[in-house]
């Protein structure tokens, strides 16, 4: 087993202070510490507990105090909002019929809304989903897909409500030759409202390229690996933020928004574990120079909640959580796991790509993204808005799986095909 094939685990973290902030979200962490040992007090910060065991907690307490970060956080769930939280648990019901009632009938609503409000009151009640399939998951295919194919999948995405659909990149048709119709792909979809529609862009070039081709939007991507950026970007870490900061001030001129993305925030193919400071510093400078938003790139996926939420942390100290965003590839079949931990911190912007497409060029054996179907799934099971019409998704993601000539990567689209298939014999 290679270091990176080897989670990395709690060993690894940086300091006992963010364990102290995992075991927070754990259930059984509500005890006496041994300094209360016999007094009744609970050491969560925020939260006063009994030796029973039950938390009688100030929710805006324990937001404050427990969480620091929360400071910054947008809308959360509060007070009256966390009914609306229960009553919309139950909106994957609709999926199943009636097969939960027997259940649900032991539990009365108070016990669902003190076990909802303890769990999951610090989430916050919408979620942006950025769709990246048409870029991230098209990237790193074998065969040509057809411009008129990406064109139709992007307008498609729109139609589900999504409000951010990225195009497409303008880098060098030798490096990605998948990409190579950027321009064609912008003429496309030049006339589709209703989405924004960024692009990447990795220099000057592809700055004017995009602008060139009619893009509104932009995004940058650097690296906390320096291995990384110069597999991915020819250039180290330093050289690629000197060349986002002249881009940056070109779009600036443009009032194009700028994004940035941070590749390889918890391990590289080459380097291994990535020490969350080196994420925070690459995110700061990319904030520093005008990005609206960071997305924060699990490239391959080797992330769980263990080194996520220390990386968040160490970012969050020093970006404001609403500028950041999540971006997991699901190699380890850890992106929800990942997402929500991240969601739990007060993240409230979740990169992901419809039917789990996609995959880096530059990092072998990293899976595709999170399926967007199943972050719905989930996102909409927590009772979170997120504007997106599942059942629409689904068709897309069948859609562009057909195209592909394989089955959907989103476990979501799997079992409810089943359900359908299965509805469909009886
Ligand atoms: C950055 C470069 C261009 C440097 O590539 P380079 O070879 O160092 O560039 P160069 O400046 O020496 O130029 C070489 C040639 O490329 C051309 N060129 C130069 N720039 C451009 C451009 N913008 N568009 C089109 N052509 C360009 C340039 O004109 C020249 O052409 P030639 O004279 O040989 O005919 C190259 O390494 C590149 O394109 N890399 C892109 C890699 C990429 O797209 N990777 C995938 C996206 S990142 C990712 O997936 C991670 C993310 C964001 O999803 C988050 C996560 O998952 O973590």
């Amino acid at each position: 087993m290679s270091s990176m094939e080897e989670p990395l685990g709690f060993d690894k973290l940086p300091s006992m202070r963010t364990i102290d902030r995992i075991q927070r979200f754990s259930g059984s962490a509500c005890r006496p510490s041994g300094d209360d040992m016999g007094m009744g007090n609970c050491w969560i910060e925020g939260m006063s507990c009994s030796t029973s065991n039950s938390c009688d907690e100030d929710p805006d307490e324990y937001t404050r105090e427990a969480f620091p970060w929360k400071r910054h956080t947008r809308d959360m769930y509060q007070g009256e909002t966390f009914g609306r939280r229960t009553k919309s648990l139950g909106r994957n019901h609709m999926i199943f019929g009636n097969t939960l009632d027997k259940y649900n009938s032991k539990c009365n609503d108070n016990d669902i809304r003190d076990i909802t409000n303890k769990f999951l009151k610090g989430i916050p009640w919408f979620v942006k989903i950025v769709e990246v399939g048409a870029r991230d998951g098209l990237q790193n295919e074998k065969n040509t897909v057809p411009t008129s194919v990406k064109v139709e999948l992007i307008h498609r995405l729109v139609s589900c409500g999504l409000s951010v659909v990225e195009a497409t990149s303008f880098v060098s048709p030798k490096w990605v030759p998948q990409l190579a119709d950027a321009k064609d792909v912008m003429e496309g979809v030049r006339n589709l409202e209703g989405a924004r529609l960024p692009v990447l862009t990795p220099n000057m070039k592809g700055f004017q390229a995009a602008v060139a081709a009619g893009a509104k939007e932009i995004a940058v991507f650097a690296s906390a690996s320096e291995a990384f950026s110069k597999s991915n970007i020819n250039c180290s870490i330093e050289e690629s933020l000197a060349r986002y900061r002249a881009v940056t001030l070109a779009a600036k001129e443009l009032s194009i928004p700028v994004r940035g993305y941070v590749s390889c925030v918890v391990g590289c193919p080459v380097e291994g574990e990535i020490h969350p400071s080196k994420v925070a510093y690459v995110a700061k400078e990319l904030h520093d120079m005008g990005c609206f938003e960071i997305s924060l790139g699990d490239t391959i996926g080797v992330g769980t909640p263990g080194t996520v939420v220390p990386m968040l942390e160490a970012v969050m100290a020093v970006v404001p959580v609403e500028k950041l965003a999540v971006h997991f590839h699901d190699t380890y079949g850890q992106s929800l796991s990942n997402i929500l931990v991240s969601l739990q911190m007060g993240i409230s912007a979740v990169d992901s790509s419809v039917a789990g497409l996609g995959g880096c060029p530059y990092a072998k054996g990293a899976s595709g993204n999170v399926a967007t179907e199943d972050v719905v799934y989930m996102l909409h099971g927590l009772g979170v808005q997120t504007n997106v019409d599942l059942t629409k998704l689904l068709s897309v993601g069948e859609f562009i799986s057909q195209q592909l000539g394989r089955p959907s990567g989103s476990k979501t689209a799997i079992a409810l095909n089943r359900v359908t298939g299965d509805a469909s014999k009886i």
